[in-house]
């Protein structure tokens, strides 16, 4: 008897082809392989985690590991974990033996996908033996099926560990209504990325495809975020890590000012797991795949700009201003150049350079969370981004971004 199978069709995410992709491609290979599967179709918003929570209560204890098919991108599965550990819903859904998620690339940005396997990932030799009569074209598309198919056809599928961030909030008041705490797979942000989601979303009927977010990015880009940011240090004892540009290396940071609190503007703020790219080519986070924490050690990387590290703000303030839009814009761009951003420098009179012995533009950390304390005028530092979801931070309060080092292992991703 195979482990069960839930597959998850969500109709509404990305170009909406994902039924029809489901259908013809994915399907007739769980038929080919003999697989049992009960196939559920999302019907609205937050659909998709009620679905798993009904399916993984059908599941006799004991049935193995549950794989859940995720047809959709990356906000389906967002949806499902997110169902499944939500701290005030019925306990002990996860079973013992864990959830393994099939993922597909029919969502927008798909940044699990191209996580996993990044566009030049080649069709291997094992994966090619499984995906029986599929097109060469759409193989690509199927790679962690693949994985999936493999394990259960009795070779060695590989699944890989997600790990998870928890982000709470807190509030002065007592009597304030704080937003529940949010779990991300991806991407958990504030400042230039949460105002880019934010504006995106209303853009979605008008840009259906990642352009949108490029068109929110313009619309957003001269902002500045006032905020009071501080990095957690790694579970189990570890430090704070910045990634030193010049050795290509991180190293530890001790705790306090200078090294982990940073009060100031930011024009970005951005934390990832398990992923180096946010869509297939924009590698914002590059070293969590290049240099990746060791399996033990759940881990989050932390980029950000802040904008006064310009030395053109020693001099003529205005025109620095003036000239810094410019300057995230360039740091954006290079991170669709296979992650670039993270070598620019400042010369002296703050140009943007390729290297030299300057102030990093773009500051990469691993930490194990961090905390964010918005500057009660400024309400577009209000916003949190946790892998699509936008939460307003209450007045006076703030966000509390951690690993989840509990979760290791309960959920996992064919990879
Ligand atoms: N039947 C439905 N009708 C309307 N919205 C739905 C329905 N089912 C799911 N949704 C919503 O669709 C949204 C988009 O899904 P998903 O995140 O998977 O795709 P995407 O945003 O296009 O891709 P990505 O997250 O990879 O950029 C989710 O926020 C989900 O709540």
């Amino acid at each position: 008897m195979s482990s069960p199978v839930l597959v998850i069709s969500n109709p509404a995410s990305g170009d909406r082809t994902g039924p029809q992709f489901l259908s013809t491609h994915v399907l007739p290979l769980l038929g080919v392989h003999a697989i049992s599967y009960i196939l559920k179709q999302t019907e609205a918003p937050n659909h998709a985690g009620e679905l798993a929570l009904d399916f993984l209560s059908s599941v006799q204890s004991g049935s193995g590991p549950v794989t859940i098919i995720a047809g959709g991108g990356d906000g389906t599965l967002h949806e499902v974990v997110n169902a499944l550990l939500k701290p005030s819903g019925p306990g002990g859904k996860v079973p013992a033996e864990g959830v393994r998620f099939v993922i597909l690339p029919l969502g927008t940005a798909n940044a699990l996908y191209s996580s996993f396997f990044p566009p030049s990932t080649a069709v291997s030799p094992e994966a090619d033996k499984v995906l029986t009569s599929v097109t060469d074209d759409v193989k690509p598309k199927l790679l962690s099926l693949a994985e999936f198919l493999r394990s259960s056809t009795g070779g060695k599928g590989h699944h890989q560990r997600l790990t998870l961030a928890e982000t709470s909030f807190t509030s002065p008041s007592a009597n304030a209504k704080l937003p529940e705490p949010i779990i991300s797979a991806v991407v958990t942000s504030t400042s230039l990325h949460a105002a880019i989601l934010d504006t995106a979303e209303a853009l979605r009927d008008e840009f259906p495809g990642v352009e949108r977010f490029k068109e929110a990015a313009k619309r957003n880009m001269e902002k500045w975020y006032e905020a009071q940011a501080r990095l957690l240090p790694l579970p189990g004892g570890g430090k704070v890590q910045k990634y030193d540009a010049g050795k290509r290396e991180f190293a530890d940071v001790e705790e306090g000012e200078e090294g982990t609190v940073f009060d100031e503007p930011f024009a970005y703020f951005l934390s990832t797991v398990n992923v180096d790219r946010l869509e297939p080519a924009f590698r914002i986070a590059p070293l969590s795949r290049s240099h990746p924490s060791p399996e033990s050690v759940p881990a989050m990387d932390v980029v950000f700009i802040r904008p006064r590290r310009d030395p053109a703000f020693t001099k003529d303030l205005t025109a620095a201003r003036a000239g810094f839009p410019g300057k995230a814009m360039r740091a954006m761009m290079a991170a669709y150049q296979d992650g670039k951003h993270i070598g620019l420098r400042y010369d002296g009179e703050g140009e943007v350079v390729d290297e030299g012995e300057g102030n990093t533009l773009v500051e990469y950390f691993r930490c194990g969370g961090w905390e964010w304390t918005p500057e009660s005028v400024d309400k577009s530092a209000h916003l949190v981004c946790a892998d699509g979801t936008i939460i307003t931070i209450p007045d006076g309060g703030k966000a509390v971004c951690k690993v989840v080092a509990s979760t290791n292992g309960q959920f996992s991703v064919w990879a």
